[in-house]
């Protein structure tokens, strides 16, 4: 099987770096690749070691969300749930990861790539690129859980209103709204940058109890069910005629 998700573990660093392996679709989320990203993070328990876990784009993109040729098309209600829940399943996994995660964010990110970095503890964004919970202009709304993530990362009318205005912003909008905790430029080599030193300085252990801590705040049953609603939601408004005219338009804009 095409390796679209590619897994490497730094024996220097004790960091397990994911990444997004489909540059020609700009990272696109097929059902391939999010069976494979299942099994990338469920590996992640059979490494004591990895302390902690870095998602990244292959080529010039992060993510551009889910695959719109694949998802997208005459999908009932039902189907559109079923085709929803497993990324969703993904975003939980990483939200509850043990340790901590990071979306390093190395070019453009649309729709359920930023609901992929939502589910990440922290997210550095790259000078020049620009993001967008873009769901909105489809006729949707986030479908994996991203939207209640992005609640508990940003102020929450803050959160509210990106969803609804669903426009892509720079790198620098994301700091000021305090959705990424960092820049990096385009040729900045990931173990090197200023924004990753710090979690090599730490030992695992130490950011073992961060996260829980993090993750003591909330009551998880809560969020779990907030984030299946969304996905209940958004399997609503799929059978729209704004959504599919809108995926149309995507396809025949060339
Ligand atoms: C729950 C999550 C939610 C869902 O699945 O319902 C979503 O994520 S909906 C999808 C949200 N994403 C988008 O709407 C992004 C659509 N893509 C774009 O706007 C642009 O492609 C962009 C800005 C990502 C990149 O633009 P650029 O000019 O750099 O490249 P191209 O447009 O020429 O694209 C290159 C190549 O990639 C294919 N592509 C890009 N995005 C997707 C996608 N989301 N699904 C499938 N394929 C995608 C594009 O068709 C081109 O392929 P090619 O064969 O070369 O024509």
């Amino acid at each position: 099987m095409e390796n679209l998700i590619n897994v490497d573990y730094s024996e220097a660093f004790n960091v397990t770096t994911i990444t997004l392996n489909r540059p020609e679709k700009r990272n696109a989320l097929s059902s391939q690749m999010i069976q494979q990203l299942h099994q990338a993070i469920d590996q992640l328990h059979n490494n004591p070691h990895t302390k902690l876990v870095i998602i990244k784009g292959a080529g010039e993109a992060f993510c551009a969300g889910g695959d719109l040729s694949e998802f997208h098309g005459d999908l009932t209600q039902p189907e559109a749930l079923a085709m929803l829940e497993p990324m969703k399943s993904v975003l939980w996994k990483l939200t509850t990861l043990s340790v901590p995660t990071v979306a390093w964010m190395n070019g453009l990110a649309r729709g359920g790539g930023m609901e992929l970095a939502s589910a990440c503890d922290f997210r550095f964004v790259q000078s020049g690129s620009n993001y967008g919970f873009t769901q909105g202009q489809l006729g949707i709304s986030t479908g994996w859980g991203g939207g209640t993530l992005l609640y508990e990362r940003i102020h929450n009318q803050d959160a509210y209103y990106w969803l609804v205005k669903a426009d892509v912003r720079e790198a620098d909008q994301l700091i000021a709204i305090r959705f990424a905790q960092g820049v990096f430029s385009y040729n900045d080599y990931i173990w090197e940058s200023g924004l990753i030193t710090p979690f090599l300085n730490r030992d695992i252990e130490q950011l073992i109890h961060w996260k829980q801590q993090w993750l003591q705040q909330f009551d998880l049953q809560m969020l779990k069910t907030r984030m299946d609603d969304e996905v209940e939601s958004c399997s609503y408004l799929w059978v729209s005629e704004a959504h599919h005219q809108a995926v149309a338009q995507f396809f025949n804009r060339k």
